[in-house]
């Protein structure tokens, strides 16, 4: 079995390590914090972030990103989305040897627009790992770690690469999919983070089940709009990592992103809730992100628009809802383009 670098010891590292861990693989789990690789060494528990999930023995803890890295015939990272350039920068100048390379963050950044991969792109030399691999889909770190009946799905430009990492971490536990459309599979893992705030402050608004149905189908449909035109598949949006991804979001309470959207919606401060939260919330960075592209690329995304304006012009829950509600008339489904009208699921 190989040897495996799990770069982020936050909980979907630890998840995705007790994963690897019990395919046999020989794990590092690589964290910035001296004092926290040691107690996840002594205890096999990850106190913070995971304290429900007893690692297995395979996987090691180090805070020395040298030692981590040594050898690994994989890294994968799994750090959120704002920490990817620095991680990727220390990566850069320590790794020297060709690896492949997966990461299982989602976001998108803001200002440059770029995806996880084409930030990785940017920051480490080709040559060190050839073409990134994506690992997304419907998974909470928590029902992961219980090893609960799991599906994601990994992408990639070079399908032997996705191969690969479908072949490290598939079990009778975690089932791994491929699918070759890497900017479908990436949108639908950051963008479905907006639309689990929104569903968040629904429920934090008691709103009720309709508008929550309403929020996850008609941001599915934004999603795939922007997506679409960003040169995705619109049928990846079908899938795990689109409409499978915005269910466990928008409707557990397991998500950071639908907990901090239930305090907003109960009227809480962004500041004082993100504090709170303790862990990543990328929905409000790619927020951010997703209303810069809409405007770039000139689509319409409603619901985005009003949580980038909940977010960072502070304007009332109850407002947005109802200039959603009061649109002017539209219809429902859109044509979908002819080259994609006889493709089947
Ligand atoms: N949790 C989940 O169920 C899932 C999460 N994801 C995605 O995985 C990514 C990571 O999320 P998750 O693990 O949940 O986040 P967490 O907030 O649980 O943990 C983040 C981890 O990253 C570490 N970190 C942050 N910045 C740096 C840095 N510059 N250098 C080194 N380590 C750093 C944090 O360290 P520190 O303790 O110092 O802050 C922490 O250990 C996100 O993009 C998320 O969307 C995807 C699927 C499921
Ligand atoms: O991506 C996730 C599940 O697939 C986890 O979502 P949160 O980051 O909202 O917890």
């Amino acid at each position: 079995m190989g040897k495996v670098a799990v770069l982020g010891a936050g909980s979907w590292g630890s998840a995705l390590a007790l994963v690897l861990g019990d395919n046999h693989h020989d794990v590092r789990l690589w964290t910035h914090r001296a004092e926290q690789a040691k107690a996840i060494n002594e205890t096999r528990q990850n106190e913070k972030y995971l304290k429900e999930i007893t690692l297995p023995d395979e996987v090691k803890a180090y805070d020395n990103l040298n030692e981590a890295i040594a050898d690994a015939e994989t890294i994968v990272l799994v750090v959120p989305t704002k920490a990817i350039r620095d991680v990727c920068g220390q990566l850069k100048n320590h790794l020297d040897h060709k690896v492949t390379l997966i990461h299982a963050a989602k976001g998108i950044e803001p200002h440059t627009l770029k995806r996880v991969s084409e930030m990785i792109e940017e920051e480490v030399p080709r040559e060190l790992y050839g073409e990134v691999v994506v690992l997304s889909g419907p998974s909470h770190a928590e029902e992961v770690g219980a090893r609960h009946p799991t599906t994601v799905t990994v992408s990639s430009h070079d399908h032997d690469l996705a191969q690969k990492a479908q072949d490290l971490f598939i079990n009778d536990k975690f089932r791994v999919y491929t699918n070759p459309d890497i900017v479908g599979v990436e949108l639908g893992g950051a963008l479905k983070n907006i639309i689990a705030l929104g569903a968040g402050i629904s429920d934090g608004l008691d709103y009720g089940d309709n508008a929550k149905a309403a929020l996850i189908t008609r941001g599915l449909a934004e999603i795939a709009r922007l997506g679409a035109s960003m040169g995705a598949n619109p049928l990846t949006f079908a899938g795990l990592t689109g409409v499978g991804d915005l269910i466990v979001t928008c409707t557990s309470s397991h998500s950071r992103n639908w907990r901090a959207g239930y305090l907003l919606g109960q009227g809480r401060k962004l500041d004082d809730v993100l504090e709170e939260m303790g862990m990543v919330v990328e929905g409000v960075r790619t927020t951010q992100a997703a209303y810069q592209l809409s405007e770039q690329e000139n689509i319409e995304m409603p619901i985005t628009k009003g949580l980038y304006n909940l977010l960072f012009n502070q304007e009332p829950p109850k407002v947005i809802v109802d200039r959603l509600m009061n649109r002017g008339k539209t219809h429902e489904v859109e044509e979908l383009p002819d080259d994609l009208r006889n493709q089947t699921l």
